[in-house]
């Protein structure tokens, strides 16, 4: 849950300070941001209204799915029971395959938390994918502080969509559906951290791509 009224205070507090706020790290990984206290904020406010907050928390986390509220009044059906970790349930995963669909952000602040998509066709070496995301999650080989990913792979061998999900240092990788025939099959992986380099991960990815010997 996030007070619209305090949001603004609370990412900037830290600024000062060589630390991130709790703000930060909630936000993202959260599935869902419940942003309250909407009526209390309006346009006319230094920067802006509930928009505005909206896009600031997509800038941390561009995943996540954000309902405004006021005294917290929400569905309780529509935010419970997201399997949102159920690498089997593609839906949660479906807007990543549409076509320019940008992810990526550039993050509120110099270094902040943010969301970072990459993207790549052609089929991967689910091994070599192993070995890449475990250098990334495990040994820090980059020094990026990633906190969350969430991906479809397009894996050489299988007919299956693929997909990639990681909290912190545990990581799953699972055949989730079989690919469309008239779908676009891609490698995309949006990842949520700090320090996130785009071209150590794009450059590093490519090595991942199956190739013929
Ligand atoms: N106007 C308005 N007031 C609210 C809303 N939600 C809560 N409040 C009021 O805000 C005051 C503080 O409530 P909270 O922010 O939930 O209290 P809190 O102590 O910060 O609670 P925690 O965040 O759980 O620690 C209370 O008087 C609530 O009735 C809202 O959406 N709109």
């Amino acid at each position: 849950v996030v007070d619209a009224k305090n949001l603004r205070y609370q990412l900037n507090s830290h600024k000062d300070s060589s630390s991130f706020p709790e703000a930060y790290n909630q936000i993202a990984f959260a599935d869902v941001v419940i942003l309250n206290k909407v009526d209390l904020v309006s346009s006319e406010d230094l920067g802006g209204g509930v928009e505005e907050l909206e896009k600031e928390i997509h800038c941390i986390n561009s995943l996540a799915w954000i309902v405004p509220t006021i005294r917290c009044q929400v569905d309780l059906s529509v935010i419970l029971n997201c399997a949102s970790y159920d690498g089997t349930r593609t839906s949660h995963l479906e807007a990543l395959l549409k076509d320019n669909n940008s992810l990526s952000t550039t993050g509120l602040h110099d270094n902040s938390v943010r969301t970072m998509c990459l993207s790549k066709p052609g089929q991967v070496d689910l091994n070599k994918v192993r070995v890449w995301i475990e250098e990334i999650l495990w040994e820090k080989k980059h020094s990026m502080d990633v906190y969350r990913c969430k991906g479809v792979l397009s894996v050489h061998g299988s007919d299956q969509l693929h997909t990639l999900q990681a909290v912190r240092e545990i990581y799953e990788i699972v055949p989730a559906r079989k690919w469309l025939e008239d779908e676009n099959k891609i490698n995309k992986i949006v990842f949520i951290g700090h320090s996130l380099n785009e071209d150590i991960l794009a450059d590093s990815f490519q090595d991942c791509l199956f190739q013929d010997q």
